[in-house]
């Protein structure tokens, strides 16, 4: 399990650490400016090779004590370094101030006033010109948007050096991105930040805002340093702050044990151990959805899978499903009879199925039967103009999965919130929305996106972050919801709990269409996933 800490969960561990003696500040920011350095070179190895000359800018916080620990350690490995302090050098907290007067001893520090990017550096000098520019100005401290005069600095200095000219590295953070919603407290620059970085690095855990929202774009890549904090601060803190850690997000992974087939749990297992699903589908001409649905929960292990088509969408069905079995159902009275298997145990309803009355009367006997159910796509949307009607069927055998869109229609005034361009931090992110929205259901919510949340009623939130090394931009394609809600629902089929069943889907959706890359269209999902099954060794 990976923890995605706010800063405020930082702050407490990082007190519980210096509390229990087992280390002080001056340890932690030594080993924060020496993880820093050493991902630095280890990202970009051939900046051993080129101009060693580096710009360090230093906040007014911890953050821009961490920079004089890298000024530092940069020179003493031959570098040329220079320190901007945006700050009073007398009002640095005690071991930032430490370091930055033992940096003063060593090498220069050019107070934000004297600032003259464009002709002090690179200034018709080519020697002159840095390879590596550090921004430790803020990082989880980052309240307010920056200041005018330090936003028109950053932005010049980042024009001065293009990209690709420089290796731009943060520490912790990305100035002026809040951290606990990865989402720039920079109300007057619609979010755009003075520069993109290539490389952040964060102590000890990730931050929210590091996987959430725009903070992967600005964060570049991302690499977390140890800075020796042990499970003994973790679990202090978390006697300490029950309600600060109890909310503690974490990264969404596989549940490998429960993917497998067979094993301790089902040495001898029939078909309907597996369980059986049951995906309605719209009518002729719109029964793809369901199809690729059913198709995706027959492939990630559900017993056995079966389409619930109208009447006049029959033979559009039996033409294209062979595994999958068909069913007919004109509406809710027909769905009602086909429950009466109890045999059927996982529902999906939505992919392709119509705006409507029909549709909420489906839903309607479905969540009736309190069967394990997922609603996608148009279930979510026909209750746009009466969530509280959805609201009251709910429960906790439920899945909802809305993209953004649909999230809004049921969610308008969460949604609101979100949406809202943040003036202070920390800024509401979108986990709060989904530990609110899943409040609100009494469901498990999974709101999605490149960083889809999965949030409980009771408050646990997972987060699966398609970034950085599992970025799946191909996944930006027609049906691969429907895909989605389909596994979802296989794997409630075979008896996965609500929560596990969404996080195990989510993170196999992603490496499917990561396994198959680019041209990706979402009939090749499903298709993809025993490759995928296999390399969890499933
Ligand atoms: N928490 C930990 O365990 C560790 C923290 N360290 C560093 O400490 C940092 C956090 O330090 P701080 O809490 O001092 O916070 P920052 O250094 O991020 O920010 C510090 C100060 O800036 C002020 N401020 C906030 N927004 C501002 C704005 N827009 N303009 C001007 N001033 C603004 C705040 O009031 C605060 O005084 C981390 O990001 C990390 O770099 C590391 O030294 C290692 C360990
Ligand atoms: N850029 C992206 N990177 C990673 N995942 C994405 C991206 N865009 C969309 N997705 C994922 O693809 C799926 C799209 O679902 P949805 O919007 O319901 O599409 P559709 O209705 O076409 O099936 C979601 O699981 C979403 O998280
Ligand atoms: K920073």
């Amino acid at each position: 399990m990976t923890d995605l800490l706010t800063s405020a969960q930082m702050r407490a561990i990082e007190q519980a650490a210096f509390d229990s003696g087992e280390v002080t500040g001056a340890e932690l920011m030594e080993r924060a400016g020496q993880g820093v350095v050493d991902a630095v070179f280890e990202v970009f190895p051939k900046l051993q090779d080129s101009r060693p000359v580096a710009l360090v800018l230093c906040g007014p916080g911890n953050n821009g004590g961490d920079g004089f620990v890298i000024a530092r350690l940069l020179s003493e490995r031959g570098w040329r370094t220079e320190c901007y302090l945006y700050g009073d050098p007398a009002r640095l907290p005690p071991d930032a101030k430490a370091n930055h007067d033992r940096w003063a001893g060593m090498g220069t520090v050019v107070p934000f006033g004297d600032w003259r990017f464009s002709l002090r550096w690179g200034y018709g000098d080519a020697e002159e010109t840095p390879s590596l520019i550090v921004d430790a100005l803020f990082g989880t401290g980052l309240t307010r948007p920056l200041a005018d005069d330090l936003d028109k600095a950053l932005r010049e200095l980042d024009t001065r050096f293009p990209e690709g000219t420089v290796r731009r590295v943060a520490v912790d953070a990305p100035s002026g991105l809040c951290m606990d919603s990865g989402r720039p407290i920079d109300p007057d620059h619609d979010g755009e930040l003075p520069s993109r970085q290539d490389l952040t690095i964060s102590f000890h855990r990730l931050k929210r805002g590091h996987v959430l929202a725009n903070g992967p774009e600005w964060c570049g890549q991302v690499r977390v340093a140890d800075i020796g904090l042990d499970q003994g601060a973790l679990r202090l803190a978390r006697e300490r702050l029950r309600e600060d850690l109890s909310d503690m997000a974490a990264l969404a992974k596989p549940d490998i044990y429960f993917l497998r087939k067979g094993g301790e749990e089902y040495p001898i297992a029939h078909k309907y151990d597996y369980g059986h699903a049951l995906v309605l589908s719209g009518g002729p001409g719109r029964s793809g959805a369901a199809r690729l649905a059913a198709r995706a929960a027959l492939r990630v292990g559900a017993g056995l899978v079966s389409v619930a088509a109208p009447g006049t969408a029959m033979a559009e069905c039996a033409a294209h499903l062979t595994s999958v079995m068909l069913r007919r159902c004109n509406g809710a009275s027909d769905l009602g009879v086909l429950l009466e298997d109890d045999r059927l145990n996982a529902l999906c309803l939505g992919p392709g199925l119509g705006l409507g009355a029909a549709t909420r009367d489906m839903v309607v006997t479905a969540l009736g039967s309190r069967r394990r159910c997922v609603l996608d796509a148009d279930a979510l949307t026909s209750f746009a103009d009466q969530p509280p009607t959805l609201f009251a069927h709910l429960h906790s055998k439920v899945v909802l999965t809305p993209h953004t869109g649909e999230f809004a229609r049921l969610f308008p005034d969460i949604w609101e919130r979100l949406s809202r361009q943040p003036e202070r931090g920390p800024a509401y992110s979108r986990i709060e929305a989904a530990q609110e929205a899943a409040a609100r259901a009494g469901c498990t919510v999974l709101l999605k996106g490149p960083d889809s949340v999965i949030a409980e009623p009771g408050g646990r939130a997972l987060v699966h972050a398609a970034s950085y090394d599992r970025a799946a931009p191909w996944l930006a394609t027609a049906g691969s919801g429907d895909v989605l809600a389909g596994m979802i629902t296989g794997l409630l089929a075979r008896g996965f709990w609500p929560v596990r069943a969404v996080e195990s889907a989510t993170w196999m959706h992603v490496e499917a269409a990561r396994s198959f890359g680019p041209g990706l269209i979402a009939e090749d999902l499903p298709e993809a996933l025993p490759g995928v099954l296999s390399s969890l060794g499933a």
